[in-house]
């Protein structure tokens, strides 16, 4: 799981960085996407989310989960933040 994520946040910030046409990794770092669309998607998928654990539905439930994580990664980058910051803070708690 350590490594997907590295490996995740690594694809992200070489996206913020080289913009390629068609990503939409990329997209979302630029005008035509932007902040607000990730926090609308982290909002949507949440409240996705909370209704596929409703239902009990597992597939959907990790489906839901990945875009979450996916988008979270993308806002670290936004803020100039990094992995290393979310686990700092997951560490300050064990
Ligand atoms: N993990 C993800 C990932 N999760 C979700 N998404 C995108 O996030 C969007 C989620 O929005 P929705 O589920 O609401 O789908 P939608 O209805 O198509 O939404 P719209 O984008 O059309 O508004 C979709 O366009 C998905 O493709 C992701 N896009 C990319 N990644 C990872 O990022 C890497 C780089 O992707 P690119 O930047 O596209 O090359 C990929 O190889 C993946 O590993």
């Amino acid at each position: 799981m350590d490594d997907t994520l590295s490996d995740l946040f690594a694809v992200i910030e070489d996206r913020k960085e080289t913009l390629p046409e068609g990503s939409y990794t990329a997209s979302l770092f630029t005008h035509e996407k932007g902040e607000n669309a990730v926090l609308e998607k982290l909002g949507e998928e949440t409240t996705e989310l909370v209704l596929a654990a409703k239902d009990d539905d597992h597939e959907e439930v990790a489906y839901e989960a990945a875009d979450i994580v996916y988008h979270l990664l993308v806002l670290l980058s936004m803020k100039d933040m990094s992995l290393e910051d979310l686990e700092a803070e997951l560490e300050a708690r064990r």
